[in-house]
Formats: C-alpha cells, structure tokens, sequence
C-alpha cells in the first residue's frame, strides 16, 4: 500500500508564510478532496509538494512508502509517482503535445516501439477524455482552451499511472461533458492502478461523481476542518464565509 505522508508542512514564498502546518495522510485507492477560499494556500500546498523551488519547505516532511522526499528534485518526485495537473498549465509552444506524450508513454511502459505504433495507443486513450486528435500535432497547450487544457492533463495523467495525483482544479472551465469524463477517467485510475488522489476544487459538482474519502478545509495557511462530503455540502449551501463560522 503507497502512502502520501505530509507532516507539519510549513510553506514560504518570496520570505512570506503561505503554509502553517499541513498534516495529511493519502493512501492508495484513496480520494481526498481539499477545498478553501482563494489565497488560502491549496495551490501553493501542491507546488510545495511537487518541489517548485520558490515554494520552500521551511519545517516538516513529506513521506512516501516511509521514504522521506522533501528535499528530492520534481524530476525525482514524479519518477518516483507524484504527478501533478496544473491549476492553470504552461504553454510550450516549441514542443508539439505528441512528442511529450509518446516520451511519457515510452517511458511507462518501457517501449522501445515505433512513435506511429505508440501514438495509435495514445488515441485510443485521449479518445476517452476527449481529447481531439488535431491538438496532438500543435505545441504544448499552445492556444488550448482551458477545458482542453485540462482534458489534456487528464490524457498525461492516465498515460503516466501515478501513484499519487494532485489535480489542481481539474473542473475549471470543463463543460459538463468534460467533468464526466474526467470523473470517469479518476474513478478508472483508482480502480485499475489503486492511484491516490488529492484534488483541489471549490465545487461540489466533480465530486458528485467521486466518492470522496476525505474533505479538508484549508484557510490561511491551515486546515480547519477535515471530514466527509458533508463539509463539501456545507460550503455548497452556506459559501466559506458561512461554513468557516461554524469552524473558526
Ligand atoms: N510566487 C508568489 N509570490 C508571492 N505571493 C505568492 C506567490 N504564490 C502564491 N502567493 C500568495 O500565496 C497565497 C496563497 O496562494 P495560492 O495560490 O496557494 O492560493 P489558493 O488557495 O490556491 O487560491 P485560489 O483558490 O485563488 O486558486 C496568496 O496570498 C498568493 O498571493
């Protein structure tokens, strides 16, 4: 069993505290769901853990399978299983998206097959997410729209079989098509690679199709509360502001 261990992590940006203590434990097969008004800090937690060199982690641990990897570079964190989607991806626009992909997948499966044969599999899957075929050949995110973006970053995700995905807003701008299948596209990772998730949301919706395991509440720089999808529900009903009264 994989398990995301993050302990008392304390988060600086540019010398100013974003993070005051996160505690947190993913398993395999586990959806956590943190939600928290903007500026609360989920999308700095994320950038933290993925090891963004400007979100500094200044006192806690992070812990895989009981392997500290605080301090591992991104590279290492995502060879070991870490993936993280973007809340808003760059473009690259030098880079066409099927080049990426077919490395990523050579990788995965460590396939020494022809890119044609390889990017007939990658088809097959970014079929599933809706993926149009023509984004394939254009640069990376080059001029994507922002559901296509996130679709996109659902294709990586399904390509690499993380261990672990952190999903930073991944119904932002997805048309209602778009958030089934990516809801879909989660519930199968769990299913077939027992995958943990952290999914980072302000909208009850994407989890009406997930069966979150745990909620969490983040405000200024800490969680509040943790709980089950009533706290997802209260927030729906009663906004933060009202929800955070009941918790503060
Ligand atoms: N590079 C940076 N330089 C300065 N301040 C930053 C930087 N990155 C984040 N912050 C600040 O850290 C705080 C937390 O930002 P963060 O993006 O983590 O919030 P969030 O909870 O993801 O918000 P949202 O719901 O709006 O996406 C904000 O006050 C933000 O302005």
């Amino acid at each position: 069993m994989v398990m995301l261990k993050i302990e008392d992590i304390h988060v600086e940006v540019e010398g100013k505290k974003i993070l005051k203590g996160i505690d947190m434990e993913i398993k395999s097969g586990e959806i956590h769901v943190l939600m928290g008004p903007n500026g609360s800090g989920k999308t700095s937690l994320s950038l933290a853990l993925m090891g963004h060199p400007k979100y500094k982690i200044t006192q806690g641990k992070i812990l895989l399978d009981n392997e500290d990897i605080t301090s591992l570079e991104t590279f290492e964190k995502a060879r070991k299983g870490i993936f993280l989607a973007f809340q808003n991806p760059i473009e690259i626009s030098g880079v066409k998206l099927s080049t990426l992909l077919i490395a990523e997948y050579s990788r995965m499966h460590s396939s020494t097959a022809q890119p044609q044969m390889i990017i007939k599999q990658i088809k097959e899957v970014s079929k599933s997410v809706g993926v149009n075929d023509s984004l394939l050949n254009r640069g990376i995110f080059d001029g994507f729209s922002g559901g296509e973006k996130k679709r996109t970053e659902i294709l990586q995700m399904l390509l690499i079989k993380p261990k672990i995905a952190i999903l930073d807003e991944p119904d932002s701008g997805v048309d209602v098509d778009g958030l089934k299948a990516i809801s879909d596209a989660i519930l199968k990772l769990k299913s077939e690679s027992n995958t943990g998730f952290l999914i980072i949301t302000h909208y009850r919706r994407i989890l009406e199709h997930l069966n979150a395991d745990k909620v969490h509440i983040l405000y200024n720089g800490k969680i509040v509360r943790s709980g089950g999808m009533e706290l997802a529900k209260l927030v729906d009903e009663k906004g933060y502001e009202g929800a955070l009264k009941q918790f503060l």
